[in-house]
């Protein structure tokens, strides 16, 4: 156990006694509802976006982290009127305490890098691949469960983060054959509705609440956004502005409305300057409707969109200054996205882009009779610490069985343990792909 384990006990009280689970007769061979098992074809394709995932972070110089996928309940509860809020998968646990399933990593980040206080300097580049978890009436028919790629920087107040952050997504598409024409980044910066409340006098606090409601601005129709911002004091006049600005499209109109003396247009020039640098200009493009629909953005905002428009989002992210104070931390800069496992999935298949898959091994090992299974663990062992993959047959099977398998395994070769050959330290080898065989030595055999 770790130094710093607590044993997950923390301070010792009076658990509550045990539930009485009944031992069911049959049970279900399903996961639970919307859940997903990973069964080996599967997980080929998730181990395949996960390798692409921890390629491109190892390429950005990011290091891998990971936190429980149970928390306390208090690091999601913000009172903004988030979905991922009322879809918290959350219960009290058997010493009353208040948890819950995560429904995202950046808090679990957040609470990292100020347990880490000063044993960690600044920036910090960390990168997470975890489960995520949600709890949705089932009606929707949608999942609970998702896996999502976090990469964080942490100390960095400058755009430049948030540039190479975008630019770390573009690497990931580009290797996964997708290309600016398939999906790009809608961007923009909460600074411009910040900008836009502060004139109005709105005072900072409702600043999450509106993010969250104007968040759903494509999603529910116009008249129940303006009554929700109605609902939570924000003028008509100001609502109007709110909305006309929101459909700016471009930033020279933006400056136009807002003039250049707010970081807003100030933030969204130079993001856009670097990404002439980085080379991702064609992936991104302004859109003021963009906001986001976590409380905790502060900044740019950006989130990622196949141009068919028949996708979901396929990734988020943004700038998050205040998380870490919230949490009573120090006041630390971030940002940082998500990227689930789901759209991509999606938006490859669309595109034909589904990468062949197949397990495969290089040596399936048989001995020709019972009496030589010891022999066939010993060529087995030998082939392993040369590392070459072996498939060593278990039981006592007839030869059409071997090969039956060792196509089903897609099996390079097949080395046969034959009493005869043994006698002589040798082994019968057959080439499955062009049926050449021949007799080696044990100790030539590589
Ligand atoms: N936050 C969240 C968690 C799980 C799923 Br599925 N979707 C979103």
């Amino acid at each position: 156990l770790s130094s710093n384990d607590n044993g997950g006990g923390g301070r010792s009280g009076a658990l509550s006694s045990p539930p009485v689970i009944e031992v069911p007769q049959k049970i279900d061979v399903n996961p639970p509802k919307g859940t997903r098992d990973f069964p080996p074809e599967d997980m080929r394709l998730r181990s395949w976006l996960f390798q692409n995932f921890r390629e491109v972070s190892r390429l950005f110089g990011f290091e891998e982290v990971d936190f429980p996928v149970l928390e306390s309940e208090a690091l999601f509860v913000r009172k903004a009127g988030e979905e991922i809020r009322d879809q918290l998968y959350n219960f009290k646990d058997r010493g009353n305490r208040r948890v819950a399933l995560r429904p995202e990593l950046t808090p679990s980040l957040a609470r990292l890098v100020i347990q880490k206080g000063k044993s960690v300097s600044l920036p910090l580049k960390w990168f997470a691949i975890g489960q995520c978890w949600r709890y949705e009436r089932m009606t929707r028919g949608r999942r609970r469960e998702h896996y999502q790629w976090n990469m964080d920087i942490i100390g960095v107040p400058e755009v430049t983060a948030e540039a190479e952050l975008i630019s770390s997504i573009v690497t990931f598409f580009k290797r996964l054959g997708i290309t600016a024409s398939d999906v790009g980044f809608k961007v923009s910066s909460r600074k411009v509705l910040q900008e836009v409340l502060r004139c109005y006098s709105i005072p900072e606090n409702m600043f999450g609440k509106v993010c969250i409601i104007i968040d759903k601005i494509e999603k529910i129709p116009i008249e129940e956004i303006k009554g929700e911002l109605v609902s939570v004091g924000i003028s008509e006049a100001a609502i109007e502005e709110l909305l006309q600005v929101l459909s700016v499209k471009s930033l020279d109109k933006l400056e136009e409305i807002l003039g250049d003396a707010g970081d807003a247009v100030k933030d969204l020039k130079q993001l856009f300057s670097l990404a002439e640098k980085f080379g991702y200009s064609d992936w991104i493009q302004f859109d003021a409707s963009v906001v986001r629909g976590l409380a905790y953005y502060t900044g740019i905002v950006f989130e990622g969109f196949d141009r068919e428009g028949k996708l979901r989002a396929i990734c988020g992210g943004g700038r998050y200054d205040q998380l870490l104070s919230t949490f009573g931390g120090d006041d630390i800069p971030a940002c940082g996205f998500g990227f689930g496992d789901a759209v991509i999935v999606e938006l490859i298949k669309e595109k034909g882009l589904l990468p062949e898959l197949s397990h495969e091994v290089e040596n399936i090992v048989c001995p020709l009779d019972k009496e030589l299974q010891g022999a066939a663990a010993t060529v087995a062992t030998i082939l392993r610490q040369k590392g070459q993959s072996v498939d060593l047959v278990l039981e006592n099977k007839p030869l059409k069985w071997v090969f039956k398998r060792a196509a089903r395994i897609n099996a390079g070769r097949l080395i046969l343990v034959g009493n005869s050959e043994w006698q002589k330290g040798m082994v019968g080898v057959k080439i499955l792909s062009t049926g050449e065989q021949y007799e080696i030595k044990l100790d030539e055999l590589e």
